[in-house]
């Protein structure tokens, strides 16, 4: 079965060389699998398209070594060039996450196809009414957030009027029964965060500094995923 239709967001690693430390990403991207994530979206904003794709060869190349290339997917963030380039490459990438100033969703589903997943992080400003409307037809999962500011990404929840928002859990709840398709919340998230957040009905977490950060990544990585697990309603149909 396609990994599409398989698409499983709750345990959703985001990384790129600039968040780790200085440790290799494929390291840390090998810890996460090894803990029992499911996703992983290469992002990085100061890599060239050709360390982005090197880097997406080593995370794909992870993920077949674990023998999990059916069940983990592998998303790079907003570089439609760099996953096409690597795919061109033999290098398995199943599809790509956008926000809202990224590449539109049709053309990413255009050069991806219908096997490729294609996730876009939900709008701040009127973000309940933008969740009812929008065409979801194309789209896989929303992301959305944050939890709390994060330094990670600075910019993430800020408002029209350059004021970051914050989403209390209450909204997280109503998001997960709104949203016609996955949700998965990430900024700021840390493991005392992920029980509370498992309740709220979304479909997954994602974390950067979490784990990439830690000093012990794959030991942080195992308890975010036993906290959701432990804690996790059943997901709502979509
Ligand atoms: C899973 C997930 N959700 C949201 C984002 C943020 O995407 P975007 O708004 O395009 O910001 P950048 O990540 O490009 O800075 C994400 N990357 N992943
Ligand atoms: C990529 C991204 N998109 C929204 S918040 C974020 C960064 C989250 O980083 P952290 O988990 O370190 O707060
Ligand atoms: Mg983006």
């Amino acid at each position: 079965m396609s990994i599409r239709k398989n698409i499983n967001i709750s345990a959703y690693l985001v990384v790129g060389p600039e968040n780790t430390k200085n440790r290799p990403v494929g390291t840390i991207i090998k810890d996460a699998i090894e803990a029992g994530f499911t996703c992983i979206q290469i992002r990085s904003k100061v890599a060239s398209a050709l360390e982005l794709i090197q880097l997406t060869r080593e995370a794909s190349e992870v993920i077949a070594q674990a023998g999990k290339s059916d069940e983990v997917a592998l998303l790079v963030n907003d570089r439609l060039d760099v996953i096409l380039a690597a795919r061109k490459q033999g290098i398995k990438v199943d599809g790509i996450h956008v926000g809202q100033s990224d590449i539109p969703v049709d053309v990413c589903r255009e050069y991806l196809g219908d096997d490729s997943i294609v996730g876009v992080s939900a709008r701040t400003h009127e973000l309940f009414e933008y969740i009812k409307t929008v065409d979801v037809s194309q789209i896989d999962y929303f992301g959305a957030g944050p939890l709390r500011e994060t330094k990670t990404k600075p910019d993430c929840g800020m408002d029209l009027d350059g004021k970051i928002v914050i989403r209390s859990l209450d909204e997280i709840s109503e998001l997960a029964k709104l949203s016609p398709i996955p949700v998965v919340i990430g900024g700021g998230v840390k493991l005392a965060d992920i029980p509370p957040l498992a309740q709220t009905g979304v479909d997954g977490f994602f974390v950067v500094s979490a784990v990439t950060e830690a000093d012990d990544p794959k030991l942080e990585a195992t308890n975010l995923v036993i906290a959701w697990n432990l804690n996790k309603l059943n997901p709502i149909s979509k």
